[in-house]
């Protein structure tokens, strides 16, 4: 697949821009600070309804406008489709592909599959679970956009479920001051709506779980021969998905019986989960570890290292995208200044294989030369062909 065209109007800082792009390498090349990475941006965006910097979208509208769009002409088995996202923070954003409008947004998830590689993906090694899990439902999405309704209906369930443990827990703590009375009525109420929030959080977790575990099992083989093909003197990296129910192995399970694991965890804590008012069980708590060798790589693993783990995880993501069909757009940002003479060479061999990748780097010299490809100039917010 490749971005045959893409179109931003006030985007980042970007006011208006048209770029015809062909496949094969694309390097934009540019100062700091003029723009490079927004474009980057933009068709990550189109991508996956998020970017790779920013958690919310408002940074993402140009200053002094309210409304960005980001239009891309999708190439794929020789068919083109214009998809368009329209992001309007503070309200819901609209999409259209080739200008019909289509129920939401997410119903453009999986029309343009990227992998991007970045500086922020160092966090993916060394940063929270949560950037781990991200990774993953991103991959997931990509592979199986089905799995964005699952999660958006798994958040909202977890939300609300949220909201009435804490609710729940006021109302028990006050019962209990109140010592010799009965239950009050209220908590009553409470607690039956819980149980059926606690079936309905167990089963849109159990549908995501069963897609996460199955998505680690996939790649993992991917990222430790990208690893070893990355960093070939080092130990060998690996992948386990770590589940929130204690010492539930989901190997081999139904989604059923994962359903059903989970509804009995969220049974036994939920005196706990009570009195701490959040919710303790779930996908939203699972974490997905990294080790190299018998040892964690958050913690441990060194800078270089950490950074191949990185590559790894977006070459391994890359692999297994392009092996499911419909080759991923590789977007590397700023990368090849952060690598070592070695691991240039072994991102360079894979990145000019690709169907397409777009580079930015803000000289050419850190641009290994088998990538030289179209150049561009981003300067004074115009982008311009290098000939
Ligand atoms: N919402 C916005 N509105 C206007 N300008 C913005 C907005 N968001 C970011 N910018 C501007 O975009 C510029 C940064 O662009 P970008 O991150 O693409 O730079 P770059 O060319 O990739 O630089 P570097 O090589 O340093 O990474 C900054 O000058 C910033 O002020």
């Amino acid at each position: 697949m490749h971005l045959r065209h893409l179109q931003v109007t006030d985007f980042r800082s970007w006011p208006q821009l048209d770029l015809s792009l062909e496949r094969g390498p694309t390097v934009l090349l540019g100062a700091n600070g003029q723009g490079k990475t927004n474009l980057i941006e933009a068709v990550g965006y189109l991508s996956s309804l998020g970017s790779h910097r920013v958690a919310a979208d408002a940074p993402l509208v140009r200053q002094g406008t309210n409304r960005a769009v980001v239009r891309g002409a999708v190439v794929n088995e020789g068919r083109e489709l214009l998809v368009e996202v329209e992001i309007t923070p503070g309200r819901a954003n609209r999409a259209r592909v080739n200008r019909a409008p289509v129920p939401r947004p997410r119903s453009v998830l999986g029309i343009l599959r990227t992998v991007l590689f970045a500086p922020e993906d160092l966090t993916l090694v060394r940063g929270d679970p949560s950037d781990r899990r991200r990774l993953l439902d991103e991959l997931l999405t990509a592979r199986a956009p089905r799995f964005a309704g699952i999660r958006a209906d798994y958040e909202k369930v977890l939300r609300q479920r949220s909201a009435l443990l804490k609710s729940a827990g006021a109302l028990r703590g006050r019962g209990r001051s109140r010592s010799g009375r009965s239950e009050p009525e209220p908590l009553g109420d409470a607690i039956a709506t819980l149980d059926v929030w606690d079936s309905r959080l167990a089963h849109f977790g159990a549908a995501l779980l069963a897609g996460r575990f199955e998505l680690v099992a996939d790649l993992g083989p991917l990222v430790a021969e990208s690893y070893a093909m990355v960093a070939p003197e080092s130990a060998e990296a690996s992948l386990r998905y770590r589940c929130s129910v204690e010492g539930l192995d989901p190997a081999g399970l139904s989604v059923a019986e994962l359903e059903a694991a989970l509804l009995a965890e969220l049974g036994r804590v939920r005196s706990k989960e009570l009195e701490r008012g959040v919710c303790l069980v779930g996908p939203h708590r699972d974490e997905l570890d990294l080790a190299l060798g018998a040892l964690p790589a958050k913690g441990y693993a060194s800078h270089g290292e950490s950074w191949s783990f990185a590559l790894a995880l977006r070459l391994g993501a890359y692999e297994l995208l392009r092996a499911d069909g419909g080759e991923p757009v590789l977007l590397l940002d700023d990368v090849f200044a952060e690598l070592d003479e070695r691991r240039r060479g072994r991102l360079a061999a894979v990145a000019s294989d690709a169907e397409q990748v777009l580079i930015t780097a803000a000289v050419a010299a850190d641009v290994p030369p088998e990538l030289a490809g179209v150049r561009y100039r981003v300067r004074d917010g115009e982008v311009r062909r290098d000939d």
